[in-house]
């Protein structure tokens, strides 16, 4: 199997006239958290969906296959009337795992919803659901994890579950993990890098404190990021 090592390599994405990523390229190491971050149609979803393998892009390349990446969408495609255990053994089945309950058990204890499996899913919190969402993910044991807009509807209580079971995944199994996110402060927070997305060209990726030192005179990471974007034109 391959490692959680993720490149991209001068990815361009064009639809039709319109060209939403401009040359992007970046690594992520092994058990790196990387925040996309970037106003409206900058291209984050866009370039999560390369990197998930769902298109190809226009020119340049990934380095893994969409086998090798856990893929979680915004609108997850689980079913609120099954229960947990039910909707984990399904998508372990549609992924062809080789040991459905022995996965199911295995993502259950993982994900800390032993004693919710047979709950329905849409009796759970929203955190929870988040939680069986990035569970059906990471199936297959994928060494790359890509989250789109994970916490978009999450209070920040069930945020902070959230990602202290993603930095957990990160830490103990070396899982590679790309998130988008419009909240720049959960940027800030959780991810080792950051990389900054505008009218689909990349124009920053390093960690966030070397962002903050990027932007003269600022020192709280949204008001950098604000100004980042202004000083470029958007
Ligand atoms: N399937 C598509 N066909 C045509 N244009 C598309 C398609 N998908 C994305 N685009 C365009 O590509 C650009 C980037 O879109 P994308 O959704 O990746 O941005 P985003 O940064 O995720 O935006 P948001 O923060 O609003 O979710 C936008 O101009 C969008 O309209």
């Amino acid at each position: 199997m391959s490692t959680g090592l993720l490149a991209a390599d001068g990815i361009v994405m064009r639809f039709g006239s319109r060209t939403a990523l401009r040359d992007v390229s970046f690594a992520a190491e092994p058990g790196e958290i990387v925040a996309i971050i970037g106003p409206n149609g900058a291209g984050k979803t866009t370039l999560l969906s390369i990197l998930a393998g769902l298109f190809p892009p226009s020119e340049g390349s990934v380095s893994h296959g969409a086998r090798e990446v856990g893929w979680v969408p915004q609108q997850a495609a689980v079913y609120r009337k099954l229960s947990v255990a039910e909707n984990l053994r399904l998508f372990a089945r549609l992924e062809r795992v080789d040991d459905v309950e022995g996965t199911v058990t295995r993502m259950l204890a993982q994900t800390g919803l032993e004693e919710r499996a047979s709950d329905e899913l849409g009796a759970l919190s929203g955190g929870n659901q988040q939680r069986v969402n990035i569970a059906v993910g990471l199936l297959s044991g994928p060494p790359v994890l890509l989250l789109d807009e994970p916490s978009s509807s999450l209070d920040p209580r069930q945020r902070e579950i959230l990602w202290s079971f993603v930095s957990g995944l990160a830490k103990e199994d070396a899982t590679t993990v790309v998130f988008t996110t419009h909240n720049v402060g959960e940027a800030e927070r959780y991810a080792d890098r950051v990389l900054v997305l505008a009218d689909g060209e990349l124009l920053f990726g390093g960690t966030p404190a070397e962002f903050v030192d990027a932007v003269d005179g600022f020192h709280d990471f949204e008001a950098a990021f604000v100004r980042f974007l202004h000083e470029r034109g958007h």
